[in-house]
C-alpha cells in the first residue's frame, strides 16, 4: 500500500507506552521549538486554543494516552498508533470512529524541513491542536462515515476533499491567511510557503473544483483552497451524503482539471 516507508514504526508496550530514543526527543524538542516559531502569525486562532489545551511537552515525544486525555474530554477523539500511511478502509473507519491514525515514527534530520510521509510530529503537533475544535473533530468524523459508506472510485474523490482540508486547508481571514491544515502546520518549510510563497496559488474553496484537483503528496502544494472561516466546515458537513456523490458524478463527468506540477519523475 503506498510507498515503502523508510522508517521504522515503533511498537506501543502492553500499556501503550513508545520507548523513544534520547535522539528522537531531540528531534521533537527542535522540531517544536522550531515550528512554535514558524508558525507564529500563520497558524490560526483555533490551532493556537487547541495547542494551548493539548500543552504537548518541549523536550520529548508525548505519549498518544497523554494527547487522547485531552481530545477525549474536548471532543471524543483519541490518537490511535498505526505503522505509517494506512489504506482507505482502515483510514475511514477510524475517522469514523474518532479515532485519529498516529505514526508511531518521527523524521529524521535530512527530512527536518519537509517529508512526503506523515510521522508523530506531523499527526500530533500538525492535527490534534484541531481535533479539540468542535467543527474541526466533527467534520472529520463525518467525512470518515462518508468514506466508510463510498465505493473505491468515489474513495479517490473523498480524498482530494481531505487533503485540501483536513490536510492542507487555508482560511482567507481580514488579517490575512492563516493555516489550519496539518500537513501545513507541521513542515517548517510548507508554513512559509504556504502563506508567503509568490508560485502558491490562494483560491477559494469550491467541492467541485476541490473534487477534481489533482495532486502529489511528495512536493509542496502548487494550490490551496481557502474557507473564510473554520466554521465553514459546519456548512459542509450540511451536505447530505447523496449531495456529496452527485458532486462526485458531475467530477467525474467532468474530468480532471490540468494538474499543476510536472508529472512525478517515473
Ligand atoms: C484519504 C487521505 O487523503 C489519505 O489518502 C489517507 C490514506 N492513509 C492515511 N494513513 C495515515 N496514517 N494517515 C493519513 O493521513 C492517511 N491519509
Ligand atoms: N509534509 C508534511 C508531512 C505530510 C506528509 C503526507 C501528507 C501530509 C503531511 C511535513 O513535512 O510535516
Ligand atoms: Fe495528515
Amino acid at each position: 500500500m503506498g510507498k515503502a516507508t523508510k522508517y521504522i514504526s515503533k511498537v506501543p508496550n502492553d500499556n501503550g507506552v513508545i520507548d523513544w530514543t534520547d535522539e528522537e526527543n531531540t528531534i521533537w524538542h527542535e522540531l517544536i521549538t522550531r515550528q512554535l516559531d514558524c508558525i507564529k502569525g500563520k497558524a490560526c486562532d483555533e490551532y493556537w486554543l487547541g495547542l494551548d489545551k493539548l500543552d504537548l511537552p518541549r523536550d520529548r515525544v508525548p505519549q498518544l494516552d497523554e494527547v487522547s486525555a485531552v481530545l477525549t474530554k474536548e471532543t471524543g477523539w483519541q490518537c490511535y498508533p498505526v505503522p505509517a500511511l494506512i489504506g482507505f478502509e482502515e483510514f475511514f473507519r477510524l475517522l469514523s470512529e474518532r479515532k485519529f491514525p498516529v505514526a508511531t515514527f518521527i523524521r529524521s534530520r535530512e527530512e527536518f524541513d519537509y517529508l512526503q510521509e506523515p510521522d508523530i510530529f506531523h499527526e500530533i503537533f500538525g492535527h490534534c491542536p484541531l481535533l479539540t475544535n468542535k467543527s474541526f473533530a466533527d467534520f472529520t468524523q463525518a467525512y470518515g462515515q462518508m468514506g466508510l459508506n463510498a465505493s473505491k472510485e468515489q474513495r479517490v474523490f473523498l480524498a482530494r476533499l481531505y487533503w485540501f482540508t483536513v490536510e492542507f486547508g487555508l482560511l482567507k481571514t481580514d488579517q490575512g491567511y492563516k493555516i489550519y491544515g496539518g500537513g501545513i502546520l507541521s513542515s517548517p518549510a510548507e508554513t512559509e510557503y504556504a502563506i508567503n510563497g509568490i508560485e502558491a496559488q490562494r483560491d477559494a474553496f469550491d467541492m467541485l473544483t476541490v473534487l477534481r484537483t489533482p495532486y502529489r503528496i511528495d512536493i509542496m502544494q502548487p494550490v490551496y483552497y481557502c474557507l473564510s472561516e473554520l466554521t465553514d466546515l459546519d456548512k459542509m458537513r450540511e451536505y447530505s451524503v447523496e449531495d456529496v456523490m452527485d458532486f462526485i458524478k458531475q467530477a467525474q463527468t467532468m474530468g480532471l482539471l490540468e494538474a499543476k506540477f510536472q508529472q512525478k519523475a517515473s
